[in-house]
This record gives structure tokens, sequence and C-alpha cells, in this order.
């Protein structure tokens, strides 16, 4: 099984008194899909260039299996690597036809002209084999870029922000095409993107970069459910927080009291953390969480209500679509599942 194993990357950019990568390590087993998700400038696309091999560190080794891409006698060249890749702006060219373009991702010349008529076929874009990237639309620029990217049967298919330029409808259609040729045939895939949801929902692992390091690296669940950090919590999803006093059978907070004998636990204040949909608005005043309702937004298949405290605060917390509720309300609320810190 080969093992993707990353250790101790570090990339400094000449001119740059930062490193852009600093002491990244992990692994990637075969078949995995990984997302590093970082926003602008956290070293996502650097660490993407390493691995493929055109940009180099100053410090540490890639190997895949047996095969060392990198370490610090060697560095593989990039068409050596047997890898798959797809880049921001699909990078096509634009004096090439669509059948030319998947043909220069083939190597090995010989029946190229077939193999690349056959990946056409499997992703469905015979009918274009002829029309030139200026006639493309993103979508069909995008499934070019990926049946070039998989012409050879990589074993690694390398992706940075693949979503990043598709309207929602489609890259919706193109992740689900991309998840049925990676489940076929097995492959192991790297993807950047700046979207929490896409990283949620795709991957196997995520990995959250930030300033060139990286902050942890686990399942979406875990990330989402037990985020290592500050930082990770906000950048996957909303998280959130309320500080309390802790009494003899509960907390007292701006939002109310919060019954729960862990409370004995701590002598300080505590940070408690949820997720919107970790709370549940009740239709009985009867409950000893309530604020007053500030603003609802409406995404079709459920709503965030967002209330606030004496002081301001804002809570969000999600609803069913249908429900309606007027400005000033006083909503009173239950916490289903929380998370409690020390605050300070
Ligand atoms: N060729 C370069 N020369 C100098 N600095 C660079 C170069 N490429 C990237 N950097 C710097 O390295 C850091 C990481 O950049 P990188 O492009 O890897 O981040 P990113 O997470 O991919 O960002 P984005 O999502 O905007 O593409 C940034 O501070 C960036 O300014």
């Amino acid at each position: 099984m080969p093992l993707l194993s990353i250790e101790n990357i570090c990339k400094k950019y000449p001119q740059s008194e930062k490193y852009a990568l600093l002491d990244i390590s992990f692994k990637v087993p075969e078949g995995e899909i990984l997302a590093l998700i970082g926003e602008s400038g956290s070293g996502k696309t650097s660490f993407l260039r390493i691995l493929a091999g055109l940009e180099h560190p100053q410090k540490g080794t890639i190997h895949h299996g047996d095969i060392t891409f990198l370490d610090s006698k060697k560095s593989l060249p990039s068409h050596q690597r047997n890898l798959g890749m797809v880049f921001q702006d699909y990078a096509l060219f634009p004096q090439l036809s669509v059948l030319e373009n998947v043909k220069s991702g083939i190597n090995q010349k010989s029946r190229a002209n077939q193999k690349a008529l056959e990946t056409l076929k499997k992703m469905g874009l015979e009918g274009l084999k002829n029309k030139f990237p200026h006639q493309l639309s993103g979508g069909q620029q995008q499934r070019v870029a990926l049946a070039r990217a998989l012409v050879s049967e990589p074993q690694i298919l390398i992706l940075d922000e693949p979503f990043r330029n598709l309207d929602s409808l489609l890259k919706e259609q193109i992740s689900e095409e991309l998840m049925e040729i990676i489940k076929e045939i097995s492959l192991t895939v790297i993807f950047a993107t700046q979207d929490s949801k896409d990283a949620l929902s795709m991957a196997d692992k995520i990995a959250v970069l930030h300033q060139g390091r990286l902050l942890q690296l686990d399942s979406p669940a875990r990330i989402y459910d037990q985020p290592a950090n500050p930082y990770v919590t906000n950048m996957i999803g909303k998280m959130n927080e309320i500080i309390a006093t802790p009494t003899e059978d509960g907390f007292y907070s701006s939002f109310g009291f919060i019954a729960d004998p862990e409370s004995q636990n701590y002598s300080e204040k505590v940070r408690i953390t949820f997720r919107p949909e970790h709370a549940k608005i009740k239709k009985s005043q009867e409950q000893p969480l309530n604020g007053k309702l500030f603003r609802t937004a409406f995404f079709g298949d459920h709503q965030v209500v967002k209330l606030m405290d004496e002081e301001g605060k804002i809570i969000d917390i999600k609803a069913a679509p249908h429900r309606s509720f007027q400005e000033n309300d006083r909503l009173f609320f239950t916490l289903n599942k929380y998370h409690i810190e020390e605050a300070f």
C-alpha cells in the first residue's frame, strides 16, 4: 500500500521574512481524500506545488511508498511522480484543442490518441474534442482539466481549489462526478480549499493550515466536534460562545441558567461553546435560557435565528425553515450538546 509520507517540510521564498510552510508533516494512506483547508496565504498552493515537484522547499522529505519524491539529496522530477494536477485557473493550453490538451497529460506517446479519447468519453466530453478552451464554459474547462490530470492514470490527484470558479449547482455536479471517478480507481486525492463545507462533505481527512503551520489533521467529524483550538473552530463552521459563572448546580450566563452538575468541577468563569444545530428553540417559555430575536437568515432548508443578550452579544441557533418569528421576540431555547472550558 503506497503511503504518502510528508516530513518536516519548510519553505521560505526569497525576499520573504516569513516561512510559507513550517515543519509540515503528515501521512496520507492510499485511496484517502485529504482536504487542505486554510485562508488565503496559509500555504496551500505552496504545499501542493512542492508535492508536485514544481517548487522546492529548504527542508523536508516526501515519500510515496518506497519511491522518494524528495529528500536532502534529490528531487524526483514532476513527470516521474505519477500524479495528476488541476490548478485554480485550469491552465489549459489556449492554442490546443480539447483532445490535444488531454493528450498533453500523457508522457508516453504510444496510444496517446486512443487513451485521450477514452478518457474524454468516460467524462462525457467526447463531443467537445475539437473545441478550443475559449469556446468552453467554466464547468467544461474544469472537466477537461480533470480529464488531462487523469489520462495518465495517476496514483495521486492534486487539486488546487477545484471548485473556486464554479457556481454552486455546477460545483455539486462536478464534485459528484469526481467522487465517482475517485472511488472507481482508488486514487489518493489532496485538494486545497477555503470552503469548510467542501472539506467536510468530500474529504476523509481534513488538514487545517494557518500561516504555514499545520494546526490539526483529523476526520471531518472530529475537526467539527473537537476542534483543536479557536482558529480551527472558526475556520470550520460557526461556533457560539457564552461566558458563564459556575454555581453548585449549573452555570449562570447572560442568556440564562444552564443546569449541569459538571459546574462543581469549576471554580472560575468558563467558556461554553456550541454549534448552532446543538441548540433548539422551544415553544414553551419555561426554559431558563433565552434571548431577544435580533434577526433571522433564511437558507432554504433551514434558517439561522440570531439571539441577543442584554449586552448585545449574539448567538446563532439553527431552526426549521417554516417557523416564523417576530423581531424583538423573546425566544427560549435548550442546549443539547456543548463544550465547557476554563475561560481565562
Ligand atoms: N512565488 C512566491 N514568491 C514569494 N512569496 C510567495 C510566492 N508564492 C507564495 N508566496 C507567499 O507564501 C505564502 C503562502 O502562499 P500560498 O499561495 O501557498 O497560500 P494559499 O493558501 O495557497 O493562498 P491562496 O488560497 O490565496 O492561493 C503567502 O504569504 C504568499 O504571499
